[in-house]
């Protein structure tokens, strides 16, 4: 690159000025300054920048030969003066001429300047995640920044020079066109797209007037997507935070157990005691008794209430399927095993499991829940560490157990373990006044929920449930009693109404001293516990189960007798 060597006459402003500037370009050398003013301020500037000073003119001219000479001195005769001293080829510039040079310099870096700057703000407007829009005071479209486009989809020359008032009626920037004020959080949605859009917007005021106005907006679908499924989440968690608490529930209570008898009196009296302990509780009574309201008493009358009461039915679940359900199961421990599973002893953690029909459980099974009770820990399925639990346990069967331990169905160490307080629920049929209460507890609750009026029992009728027997005990009374107030019309519950339901109790007893042929009592036997259990596959199997035959017998025999169920 060609050098220009360049001297300087005078080191006044000019001087100065001409040393900053000239210094920056890299073709220019400032080979000599000179002034006769030994104080002159750009001599002091020479220096620190290495240029060689001279006493005046003349010396510096005579010394050395420059490409371009300056002066910069104020004293009109100079230039004639230094005219005479430099070779044709020297180019000799005036004060005047190198101010202008120098302004237009100055000029020149300031534009440079305002490009890196424009540079600059056009990466920051871009990088905004917002889209950002300016428009000049009559609407035009100046600018629109990456994030507009990104936003609305609408390419950034198909916008600009249009006319806000025409695409954007309803938007913040008309409103400050219109106004003159700011426009702040206007939800919209932006003009030819689907984007739903929050915007801020204010006028640009230079010296005093409004030349335009910007808009920066944000894109608020994606909010609103999410503050959608948040609410679907939040409506989810609402839904099984009921179920938890639905588990949680109390279902039932000591307040709950219909009692005038003083048997029950008692047992009620021992149960509320037990509850109060940590002990287990083997409960123990026919079917339909009470158990499970009992287990439920004991459970909200005790510590633990406020946490699960977990029930499973040992007889309901196949064996094979009784373990994960008892005690969960890692993924993948067995076929089908895709997710951990919790067992009912995990769920009811701090709280009680209520194994109803416990002398269904398995042999190996049995042995399991011993250990349990042993170790206060359990193992999921496929699991390999113990995990330590704090569960109250409350069993419950309507089986003799001692038999059951005797032909070696049930472990006796088992027995002694659940058995630390016994609770045995008598039958129905051995405390009559509870049948009564009973019977006056389920017309109030029936007479509620079938919008119904009935008053009482006839004293027939009373009679006539005090002579039964009872083998589905309460449940067996509820179920007739929903049944009857369901089907009553008039106010007062007779015996006619009730006959139905008692198949071995007959006002005509068509056979002779209460004999019938085996088939039709068979038959009768199937009805009646068709009736108790329902005809579903489960109540089915505790149909079978209570009528002492396999499953595959019951279905036989209601094929055989044409039974409906
Ligand atoms: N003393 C009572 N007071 C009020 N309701 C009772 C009473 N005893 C039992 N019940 C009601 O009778 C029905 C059967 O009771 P529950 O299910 O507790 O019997 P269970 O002995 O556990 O029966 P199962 O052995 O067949 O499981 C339930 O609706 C229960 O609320």
């Amino acid at each position: 690159m060609l050098e220009l060597s360049v001297g300087i006459v005078g080191a006044g402003k000019g001087g100065s000025a001409l040393i900053e500037t000239l210094s920056d370009f890299d073709n220019i050398k400032i080979e000599g300054i000179a002034d006769i003013n030994h104080e002159a301020p750009g001599l002091k500037l020479a220096i620190k920048k290495g240029i060689e000073c001279f006493e005046s003119a003349e010396s510096m001219l005579r010394s050395k030969t420059f490409d371009v000479i300056f002066e910069v001195t104020g004293d009109k005769d100079a230039a004639i003066n230094i005219r005479r001293l430099i070779p044709d080829s020297t180019a000799l510039v005036d004060g005047r001429t190198a101010n202008i040079m120098l302004t237009l310099i100055k000029d020149r870096e300031e534009l440079l300047k305002i490009k890196e700057t424009k540079e600059q703000l056009a990466i920051i407007l871009n990088s905004a995640q917002e889209g950002i829009q300016l428009v000049d005071k009559n609407g035009i479209i100046q600018y629109v920044n990456e994030g507009y486009t990104r936003i609305t989809g609408i390419p950034a020359n198909e916008r600009i020079g249009c006319n806000v008032f025409d695409v954007s009626q309803d938007g913040a920037l008309v409103e400050v066109l219109r106004t003159g004020k700011p426009c702040m959080g206007k939800p919209n949605r932006a003009v030819g797209s689907n984007a739903q859009v929050i915007s801020n917007a204010a006028p640009v005021i230079v010296n005093g007037e409004m030349t335009g106005a910007v808009v920066v907006f944000q894109d608020i679908s994606e909010v609103i997507r999410l503050t959608k499924e948040l609410k679907k989440s939040s409506s989810m968690i609402d839904g099984l935070k009921d179920e938890i608490k639905k588990m949680n529930e109390v279902k039932g209570t000591f307040d709950d157990i219909v009692a005038r008898s003083s048997v029950m009196q008692d047992v009620i009296n021992m149960a509320k005691k037990a509850a109060k302990e940590d002990s287990t509780v083997l409960i123990t009574g026919e079917s339909g008794t009470g158990k499970e309201l009992f287990a439920n008493a004991l459970h909200s009358g005790s510590t633990r209430s406020l946490k699960p009461m977990i029930k499973i039915n040992c007889a309901a679940i196949p064996a094979e399927l009784l373990e994960s359900e008892l005690f969960g199961h890692e993924a993948g421990a067995f076929t089908g095993a895709a997710k951990l599973k919790l067992g009912k002893f995990e769920l009811a953690n701090g709280g009680t499991i209520f194994l109803d029909e416990i002398g269904d459980m398995s042999p190996l099974l049995q042995a399991k829940l011993l250990r349990v009770i042993q170790e206060q820990e359990i193992e999921r399925v496929g699991g390999t560490k113990p995990i330590k639990i704090d569960v109250r346990i409350i069993a419950a069967t309507n089986q003799n157990l001692l038999e059951l331990i005797r032909v070696g169905r049930f472990r006796e160490d088992l027995y002694f373990r659940l058995n630390v307080i016994n609770i045995n629920i008598p039958p129905l049929r051995e405390r009559k006044e509870d049948i009564i209460a009973l019977a006056e507890t389920y017309i109030k609750e029936f007479n509620r929920k079938f919008y119904k009026n009935v008053k009482g029992l006839t004293n027939k009728a009373q009679d006539l449930l005090l002579s039964y027997q009872w083998p589905g005990n309460v449940r067996e009374l509820r179920n007739i009693f929903e049944r009857t107030i369901l089907m009553v019309e008039g106010e007062w519950i007779t015996e006619d109404l009730l006959f139905p339901y008692f198949n071995q109790i007959k006002r005509k007893d068509p056979e002779k001293n209460g004999l019938m042929p085996i088939e039709e009592m068979e038959c009768r036997m199937i009805k009646k516990a068709l009736e108790e259990y329902g005809s579903s596959v489960k109540g089915k199997q505790k149909a079978a189960k209570a009528l002492k035959i396999s499953l595959a017998t019951l279905y036989n025999k209601i094929k055989k007798y044409n039974i409906e169920a």
